[in-house]
């Protein structure tokens, strides 16, 4: 008799290596300094060519007011990025960080000081964390210049421990956030 493989017997050697889960990540982008469209379309193509990481959706672009933001900072260009991805938090964040410095992010301590990039990680699956990163990122659920893109993309998302996208955007309704149809980010 010819015995059919069983895929739910897992041979070892199948195992020894890295094998990670795959899970949704959220990523958010913020520029209000230099050539912000063009940053953030690069920010795209670097987190696209991230091995082990497969885009999903990148949002609508949303011209912001900043929020938090010394005297006289430039408004925002925000959107977010969805996708799929076997890597851990701290890969994502230290890639991240690495994306910001190759387009001259600068940290003087100030806080919310004007940036070239920002990349925050939002949500990593389920995973809740208050290491380093700490997730869900703490101030996602108060921030329509994350909620208002995500929500463009994923309508049904849901923030692990705040509910529902759609819901949390009510509360965030006064602050001003303003679509640019006339900018577009491609998915490369
Ligand atoms: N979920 C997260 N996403 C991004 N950074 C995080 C997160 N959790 C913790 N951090 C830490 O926050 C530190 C400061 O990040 P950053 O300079 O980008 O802050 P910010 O963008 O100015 O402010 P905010 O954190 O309010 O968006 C980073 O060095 C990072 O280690
Ligand atoms: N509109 C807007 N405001 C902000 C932003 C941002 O990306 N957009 N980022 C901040 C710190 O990360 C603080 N305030």
């Amino acid at each position: 008799m010819t015995e059919t493989p069983n895929p739910y017997i897992v041979d070892a050697d199948t195992l020894t290596g890295e094998m990670r889960p795959i899970r949704k990540a959220v990523l958010a982008l913020g520029s209000n300094l230099g050539e912000r469209l063009s940053t953030l379309q690069g920010a795209v193509q670097a987190i696209a060519d991230t091995p082990d990481l497969w885009v999903q959706a990148v949002s609508p672009v949303y011209e912001t007011d900043g929020i938090g933001t010394p005297e006289g900072s430039d408004t925002f260009l925000n959107a977010v990025v969805v996708l799929d991805t076997a890597l851990n938090a701290e890969m994502l964040l230290d890639r991240a960080h690495a994306i910001e410095d190759t387009y001259g992010r600068e940290r003087s301590g100030t806080p919310n000081e004007p940036r070239t990039l920002d990349i925050d990680l939002i949500v990593l699956g389920e995973t809740a964390s208050q290491g380093d990163p700490i997730l869900p990122h703490p101030r996602a659920s108060e921030r329509a210049f994350v909620l208002k893109p995500w929500h463009d993309v994923e309508p049904e998302a849901v923030l692990p421990g705040h509910g529902p996208i759609a819901g949390l955007l009510a509360a965030v309704s006064g602050q001003v956030v303003r679509r640019r149809d006339d900018l577009t980010l491609r998915e490369e």
